[in-house]
């Protein structure tokens, strides 16, 4: 089975947790754009309303191409659920996400969320994250001085750029350092001092954010729940 076909199992089962009336948050990926095709199907047939807040531009745009309502952040004062992918989890349902370069969004929906619902094929469930570039967002002004401190301190940075050689910009127009570790033992004291970085705008450690995976496998869909 294809990693989409997976995508897809995990996508289309976790909108079975979203309920009428809720406030939605909407993740961003590959993955979440199989979620939001599901969901706009729940909409349709049961009539549900919800008010959706997107963590990109593209999913604000899926989304609302399909008939569901969008909302920003700042104009809502909670969110009930949170739907999104991730790069990688462990069995302690800490994460790496930011693949997709909105890592910040992503982020600031999340911590506004009470439940929180990852959906991932089953490559993504690792013994330990880090194999998958640890991205982290820096502002232009003073990049340079931000990657020379990362690469001093042996955390293997690389610019992420585009197949024409770009820089990649993020929704907030920031750009991207992804970090090539092969495997992060202590997530939280590497957060802890990536946060402390001036001119790092946030990184794509996730740690004790998320309530539930729904991991797609060609055995069918497993839901694994934090304790
Ligand atoms: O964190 C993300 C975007 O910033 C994505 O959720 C993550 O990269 C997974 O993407 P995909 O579903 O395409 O594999």
């Amino acid at each position: 089975m294809d990693k989409n076909a997976m995508k897809k199992m995990a996508a289309e089962r976790s909108v079975d947790f979203v309920e009428d009336n809720m406030i939605l948050g909407l993740g961003t990926g590959s993955t979440v754009t199989f979620m939001v095709e599901a969901l706009a199907k729940r909409v349709k047939a049961e009539n549900l309303h919800l008010t959706c807040v997107c963590t990109s531009i593209r999913t604000a745009d899926q989304a609302k191409s399909l008939g569901i309502p969008v909302m920003a952040l700042n104009d809502v004062d909670h969110i009930d659920l949170t739907i999104d992918g991730a790069d990688e989890v462990d069995a302690n349902f800490q994460g790496i996400k930011g693949g997709g370069a909105a890592h910040l969004f992503e982020k600031l929906v999340a911590t506004t969320s009470t439940r929180n619902i990852w959906i991932v094929d089953r490559e993504k469930v690792v013994d330990t994250i880090g194999q998958f570039p640890l991205p982290v967002e820096v502002i232009p002004f003073g990049s340079q001085q931000v990657f020379d401190r990362l690469l001093k301190e042996g955390l293997n940075p690389e610019f992420r750029t585009t197949e024409a050689g770009q820089r990649v910009l993020t929704d907030s127009q920031n750009y991207v350092i992804d970090l090539h570790l092969g495997q992060i033992n202590h997530p939280h004291l590497l957060a802890t001092w990536l946060s402390e970085q001036v001119g790092v705008v946030e990184h794509g450690l996730f740690l004790d954010t998320v309530n539930q995976v729904v991991v797609g496998s060609p055995e069918g869909v497993e839901i694994l729940t934090a304790r």
